[in-house]
């Protein structure tokens, strides 16, 4: 007889290794399919490589200030590899097991409903979290798929340093390993099909666009790869919608994601999919199919490694408890170039009834102090003064982000801020200052006016009579 588990989980990466996790700790008998290893993009080609590549970069740059001399890539490549190993224990199948999920390696297919088959057997599940993931999309340019190209999946097997690279995309990707191959030597072209980082507000696009530049990158904006043409040395040169040619030694293409969901029986189980081939799930992460979940970079909700993991959470412990709770709609998130960009909430103040407090990092003395005032704090606040989001960009601006989120979740107004203690000199005073600034333009209302002149009054009438 097949075993009949409460939760089958599908996929290895965050959304499947935290949902698989959360629902053992639930004492829910779970099983967790992975076809390739655990652990998912964000270990081997994601968050993690990115960011310890960033690092390197930054170091790299400011030892050229130094010495004058060019970082050894395999170094690079090293420190990589380091941070991998450092961080995989937490994803493997070993601590998967430690916390009573089962690790089965296979590729799992829905075969009808509450049954699914992995490497030829049959599994009958109670619940399923479906946590395929993403992969990137390879646009259909003409001549891409015969030049020397890679994704965010091969850039890391890169073994030397390209002299030229140019990036297809002007999303996080494109801008944060443009940054960093900038930095580390590479003469790097940015090919946007529209503005870079469209989804943040103009001011803060602005200033990476000033960064990159300064670190040497083109950024060619509103323009896009119209034809590829490789030459028998491997290198490539790209022709644009604007008629301008870059020349390639790699082109690097970071065009968006495409969710993984080929051969998954999603039509059998009923599992609806948006135009893009993204799973539709509602608040509570359930699909349209009842008993079928998902979480992470395959549904249609932002891909982001820490909303995979906080989603999936909330999906395991729905299904197994028999819940709908749903997922907070703060959905925080940090572009890791330097400067930073950090981004929750409403970002835009155009609606009805909106308004912006903004600070500069050159008002910061932090800023003032470490020589980095390229940035500001700007908050959205809707009416009493509630704090309903907004942008940061400067050094360090995704940990600010965190105190920022708090107040967006918690509906907290710009006095409530403004009254926190906050030490100084840190980052985080831009946003103290922005909700002080708004809070204290409300004290100088007609009615607040009024007041306090009106507790001043008594106070003196008061220290009059002892
Ligand atoms: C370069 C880069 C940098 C990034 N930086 C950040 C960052 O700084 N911060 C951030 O929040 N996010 C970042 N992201 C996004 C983040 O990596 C993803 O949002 C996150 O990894 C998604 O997790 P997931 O579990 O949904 O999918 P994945 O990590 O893709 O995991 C899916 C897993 O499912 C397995 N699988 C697929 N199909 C099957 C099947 N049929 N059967 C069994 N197993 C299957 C796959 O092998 C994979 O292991 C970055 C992404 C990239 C590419
Ligand atoms: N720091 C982070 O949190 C971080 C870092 C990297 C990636 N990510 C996640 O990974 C996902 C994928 O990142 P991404 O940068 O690939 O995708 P994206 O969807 O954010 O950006 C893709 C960009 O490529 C452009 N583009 C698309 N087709 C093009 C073409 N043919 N020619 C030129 N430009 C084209 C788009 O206009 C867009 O600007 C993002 O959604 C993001 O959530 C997050």
């Amino acid at each position: 007889m097949d075993k009949l588990v409460d939760l089958l989980v599908v996929g290895g990466g965050t959304a499947g290794i935290v949902g698989s996790k959360t629902a053992a700790r639930l004492g829910a008998r779970t099983v967790l399919v992975e076809n390739e290893r655990t652990g998912g993009d964000c270990l081997w080609t994601g968050c993690v490589p990115s960011k310890t590549l960033l690092a390197a970069a930054k170091d790299a740059a400011e030892e050229r200030g130094i010495t004058g001399g060019q970082p050894y890539f395999g170094r690079v490549r090293d420190r990589i590899t380091a941070a991998i190993r450092a961080i995989e224990p937490a994803d493997s199948p070993e601590s998967l097991e430690a916390a009573g999920v089962e690790v089965r390696s296979g590729t799992a297919r829905l075969t009808a409903d509450g049954e699914a088959e992995v490497n030829g057997r049959r599994i009958r599940f109670r619940n399923a979290l479906i946590a395929t993931g993403s992969h990137p999309t390879v646009p259909p340019v003409p001549g891409l798929a015969h030049a020397r190209m890679v994704t965010s999946d091969t850039v890391w097997d890169l073994t030397e340093l390209p002299r030229r690279m140019v990036i297809i995309g002007g999303g996080p990707i494109a801008c944060e390993l443009g940054q960093a191959f900038a930095r580390l030597g590479t003469r790097v072209t940015i090919l946007a099909r529209t503005g870079i980082l469209g989804k943040e507000t103009r001011e803060a696009a602005a200033l990476v666009r000033n960064a990159l530049t300064a670190d040497g990158v083109t950024v060619a904006e509103n323009e896009s790869a119209r034809t590829v043409e490789s030459t028998n040395d491997g290198s490539s040169t790209v022709l644009t919608s604007k008629g301008n040619r870059f020349d390639a030694d790699v082109l690097l293409v970071a065009a968006g994601r495409t969710p993984r969901t080929d051969g998954l029986g999603l039509d059998t189980a009923g599992v609806e999919l948006d135009d893009a081939g993204q799973i539709l799930v509602d608040q509570a992460m359930r699909t349209s199919n009842k008993r079928i979940w998902a979480a992470g970079d395959v549904t249609q909700n932002p891909k982001f490694t820490h909303l995979a993991g906080v989603h999936a959470s909330t999906a395991a412990s729905n299904a197994i408890l028999g819940l709908h709770r749903s997922v907070s709609s703060v959905i925080p998130r940090v572009t890791f170039t330097s400067p930073e960009v950090a981004a929750v909430g409403i970002t835009d103040a155009s609606a009805p009834g909106l308004s912006l407090s903004t600070v500069n990092l050159d008002d910061t003395d932090r800023a003032i102090t470490e020589g980095r005032t390229a940035g500001f704090a700007q908050l959205v606040i809707g009416t009493r003064g509630r704090i309903l989001g907004g942008t940061i960009v400067g050094p360090r601006a995704g940990e600010s982000l965190a105190e920022l989120t708090l107040a967006v979740q918690q509906g907290m107004s710009t006095r409530a801020l403004a009254g926190v203690t906050h030490p100084y000199p840190t980052y985080n005073d831009a946003v103290w200052n922005a909700a002080i600034s708004h809070a204290r333009a409300g004290l100088d209302s007609p009615v607040a006016a009024a007041a306090v002149r009106l507790l001043s009054a008594v106070a003196r009438l008061r220290n009059g009579r002892r």
